[in-house]
């Protein structure tokens, strides 16, 4: 069974603007890529995929089941990087050990807090809020939190490389492909070349003109 299988995947957004019909799989330990211009549908598919919208035709299967955002089971398996929130209160260290300690992690949280802030570059900001970061460094912040926890077995990733620098991209993709290599399904969108030339599987969606 595929990690992800979309089939025949459409949203019709009414005014002639329709994402699809696409149909693919991913499996444990793949990386597939979402390629496109903008405007083709990369975000959308992606947002079906996670069931935070629901495709007009076709169907959207994640480990056989109807994929819910909102679901434990879901969000215990899943990560996912969309647009960075943040709380303005809370400092990066802050934000990275809630999500240590919403997966679970308990005494392994602070470890695995520094681990994500050192990979992520971000031990130097670690007592400052997240809207001090500049964009590249409030990216990696979001990219250290899907990092975090360790169960997750498939990585939905909206542009990761947004904002990144030719060294973060190039440490985002040997991140990617170690964590591939340990049997986590990765789906991106991307207009990153480092990704796609790194990617077992090219979803193209084409130019919408
Ligand atoms: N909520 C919405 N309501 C109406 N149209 C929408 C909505 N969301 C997306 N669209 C339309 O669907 C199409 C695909 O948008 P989407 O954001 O998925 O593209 P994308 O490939 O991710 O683009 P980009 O590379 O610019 O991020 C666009 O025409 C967009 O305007």
């Amino acid at each position: 069974m595929g990690v992800v299988t979309a089939d025949r995947l459409v949203r019709d957004f009414g005014g002639g603007r329709r994402v699809g019909p696409v149909a693919f799989e991913v499996g444990e330990g793949e990386m597939a890529v979402l390629r496109g211009g903008n405007g083709s549908g990369k975000s959308t598919v992606l947002r079906l995929i996670c069931g935070e919208e629901l495709p007009d035709e076709g169907e959207v299967a994640v480990w056989g089941r109807r994929p819910r955002r909102s679901e434990r089971w879901f969000r215990a398996r899943v990560g996912v990087l969309d647009d960075v929130s943040a709380f303005p209160d809370l400092t990066v260290r802050e934000h990275l050990m809630l999500v240590a300690v919403g997966h679970g992690l308990r005494d392994r949280a602070a470890a695995r807090t520094a681990w994500a802030m050192d990979a992520c570059r971000l031990t130097d900001h670690a007592d400052v809020s997240p809207y001090k970061l500049s964009r590249g460094l409030r990216q990696l912040l979001g990219i250290a939190a899907v990092l975090i926890p360790e169960e997750t077995r498939l990585l939905l990733l909206d542009e990761p490389e947004r904002h990144l620098d030719a060294r973060a991209r190039a440490w985002l993709v040997d991140t990617l492909t170690a964590r591939r290599a340990s049997g986590t399904a990765i789906l991106a969108a991307t207009h990153s070349p480092e990704l796609l030339a790194a990617a077992s599987t090219t979803i193209d969606l084409g130019d919408p003109g």
